[in-house]
């Protein structure tokens, strides 16, 4: 599996400059990759590029050589996607949801259905699984939307910001689901959760102002924190140096 943005530049509608400009980034095609930058860097544009969901002003989306705007339907088969707003249906149960969105990926109704029960499962959400998704919290329904991610075969899966919302004990759930999954079908997902999940990343690619700032496995990108950074707060250290907001570029 290769799924890349090749020389890719978009704009937004009324947006006179480009948010990507001639931007090169290939997935990397195994375990968990995590996107940093602040605010406004191009991580939801990146991802929504590698979904599909928005085609590019100019460069192509490559999925395993197909070009993604001429081959979307089997494209869209084998990513998963969870983008930051889950839309949800809320006269389902949750996993009526879950099992329809996985029927819409291409499952019969039978593995949909239980595809659904399993996904729902893994994000800890058996008990509501029966419940109309519109009286699920916020944190529950992004929980229902990683279930969509997770219920149907994949072969890459990426995920804006699906930690947001979380509380502290579902992240720490969520985090262990990642990573069980991230061992069989590569992850990008975009976080500000540097700390939770820099240690449980496997590569880490920095991005700022439409660029990829760093990009490399996780040991090379903790090796920028401060020698004197406790151990707990070494992520967060490097993220900092990296950006230059230490004062050091
Ligand atoms: N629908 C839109 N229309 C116009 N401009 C947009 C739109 N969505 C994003 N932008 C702009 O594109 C730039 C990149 O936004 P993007 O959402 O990709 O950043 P991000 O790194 O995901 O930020 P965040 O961490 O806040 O989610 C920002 O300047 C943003 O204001």
């Amino acid at each position: 599996m290769t799924l890349l943005l090749d020389r890719v530049t978009f704009t937004y509608r009324r947006r006179q400059r480009p948010v990507l400009s001639q931007f090169t980034y290939e997935v990397p095609a195994q375990g968990l990759t995590i996107l940093l930058g602040p605010n406004g860097a191009g991580k939801s544009t990146t991802l929504s590029l590698l979904a599909g969901t928005v085609e590019p002003t100019a460069g192509r989306v490559l999925f395993s050589d197909s070009n993604v705007t001429s081959e979307t339907r089997e494209f869209r088969r084998h990513v998963a996607w969870l983008p930051q707003r889950v839309p949800t249906s809320p006269q389902l149960s949750a996993r009526e949801y879950v099992a329809y969105m996985a029927w819409l990926k291409g499952e019969n109704r039978a593995d949909a259905w239980a595809r659904a029960g399993v996904a729902l499962e893994q994000v800890g959400l058996a008990e509501q699984s029966g419940q109309k998704t519109a009286s699920l919290s916020g944190g529950q329904l992004r929980r229902v939307g990683i279930a969509c991610a997770l219920a149907h075969d994949a072969r890459v899966i990426l995920l804006d910001e699906p930690t947001a919302g979380l509380d502290p004990h579902q992240r720490s759930v969520f985090r262990d689901v990642l990573g069980e999954i991230a061992a069989s079908v590569p992850v990008l997902m975009s976080t500000h959760d540097v700390i939770d999940l820099a240690d449980a990343a496997d590569t880490v690619t920095l991005m700022a102002s439409g660029r990829v700032r760093h990009h490399g496995g996780t040991k090379s990108f903790l090796d920028h924190a401060r020698s004197e950074a406790a151990p707990g707060r070494r992520a967060e250290s490097a993220y900092t140096a990296l950006m230059g907001l230490d004062g050091s570029r």
